[in-house]
């Protein structure tokens, strides 16, 4: 595997691992004997169905003739997990990046993420000006943000191209059988694919919910499937996920509340958002779990630098450090002797190195991930790392990694407090 693990300053001893090793045996032969459910996603690498690939990207070239933008439509796992990939792979803010050449991709935007009237009906504008296409995704079919966000750009779809020609370019993913959106795929007769019955919203990134957007975005996902499947075959699995598991099931039991995931590079902003839907939902249930927070460095060391240094020690870092980042640049002279003559690149990771070592000094725990560079394949053996790792956490905490029960409440309240305006 090419994802470098460093628990030397987490504060674990040898013993503890030991010991914590057998446990995780155990999990880990839970996990791969298909008899727990909705497991799916840990030998789908292995079992890519490649009818379907091949489908993916044929609808996604179509995408790509169709349209100037891409408006994916979804939430939480529906969206999060594409969001990371386009904002770590193809580019961030206005910044396009790495390879992918924007006049040849659609551009990506999100909806359905948020309910601001500001933010959707921007993307109304964009539908005015510009080619676009929709996908929606939604696994239930019945979330209420996607709900109604698909509702507003569809109409505008329509009005734009006339309805036969809208059903055209609307994609939707979606359970197999159930639900209102399945109903209108099959009857509209939009493109769609299917969720599998037995993966999560959270662990459903290298199904279609993530595959056709990503591949639409000009991601390559056959590479991003073949990180995923090299880290599940990998011999030094077995000893990384032991030790970033252990240490993070270790911390907690130590006292420590929160995990804050902090990045160098802006392009894991959405990936950082991406695990903590991961490690939120699926561990912080019957009153157990790590709160997953992350930090944007060095943005964040002048607004939350003080806390982390003295502040109350409830927490541990994980860093996640860019061994190459996709572009340097060297600083000149103007900038001063200490900097001068120096790549950005060197810089950004001395930074890292000081901060790691005088937070260590201040006896606060980091866990370091090494990511050789920002590519499909090193994002499909994060994505794999990750949920892996989060599973054998949960179930070192005694939760089950893959319902939800308590997001349920809250939208129980909101429809009450909907039904009384
Ligand atoms: O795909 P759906 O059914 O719209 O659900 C979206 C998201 O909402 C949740 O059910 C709750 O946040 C997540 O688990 C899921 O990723």
């Amino acid at each position: 595997m090419d994802l470098g693990i460093d628990v030397s300053k987490a504060g674990i001893s040898m013993e503890e691992i030991k010991q914590c090793s057998k446990d995780i045996e155990k999990v880990m032969e839970k996990l791969w004997s298909g008899k727990e459910e909705m497991t799916g996603w840990v030998k789908l690498p292995l079992q890519i169905d490649q009818e379907q690939l091949g489908k993916i990207l044929d609808a996604a070239i179509v995408i790509q003739d169709q349209c100037e933008e891409l408006i994916v439509i979804g939430i939480g796992g529906s969206y999060l997990g594409t969001r990371a990939a386009v904002n770590a792979l193809v580019g961030y803010d206005e910044i396009y990046d790495t390879g992918v050449p924007a006049d040849r991709y659609p551009s990506v935007k999100f909806a359905g993420n948020t309910m601001s009237a500001v933010y959707l009906d921007k993307l109304l504008e964009d539908i005015r000006k510009k080619e676009v296409c929709l996908c929606i995704i939604s696994k239930s079919g019945n979330t209420i943000e996607p709900s109604i966000a698909f509702a507003v750009l569809k109409e505008e779809l329509i009005k734009k191209y006339g309805k036969e020609k809208a059903s055209k370019r609307i994609y939707a993913i979606t359970d197999a059988n159930t639900g209102v959106l399945r109903e209108e795929a099959d009857r509209e007769g939009y493109v769609s694919f299917n969720v599998p019955d037995d993966i999560g919203g959270r662990y459903s990134v290298l199904t279609p919910v993530g595959l056709l957007p990503m591949a639409a975005a000009g991601i390559d996902i056959r590479a991003m499937l073949a990180g995923a499947e090299a880290m599940a075959v990998s011999p030094a699995w077995d000893l990384d996920a032991v030790n970033y598991a252990t240490a993070r099931f270790a911390l907690l039991q130590s006292g420590k509340e929160l995990e804050i995931f902090e990045y160098y590079e802006p392009q894991l902003e959405f990936f950082a958002e991406w695990l903590k839907q991961l490690f939120g939902e699926s561990e912080g249930k019957e009153g157990k779990g790590l709160y997953p927070d992350s930090l944007r460095f060095s943005s964040d060391l002048h607004s939350m630098g003080q806390f982390l240094q003295e502040g109350r020690q409830i927490f541990f870092e994980t860093v996640l450090n860019i061994e190459k980042p996709s572009r340097d640049l060297i600083v000149p002279e103007s900038a001063g002797d200490l900097v001068a003559g120096k790549s950005l690149s060197q810089i950004n990771k001395a930074a890292m190195e000081g901060v790691i070592s005088a937070h260590s000094a201040a006896g606060i725990p980091v866990i370091r991930i090494d990511i050789p560079e920002l590519n499909a394949f090193n994002f499909g053996q994060m994505i794999y790392f990750f949920e892996t790792t989060c599973a054998i956490t949960s179930y070192l905490m005694g939760v089950n990694p893959f319902n939800q029960p308590g997001v349920e409440q809250y939208k129980e309240e909101m429809k009450k407090k909907l039904s009384q305006i």
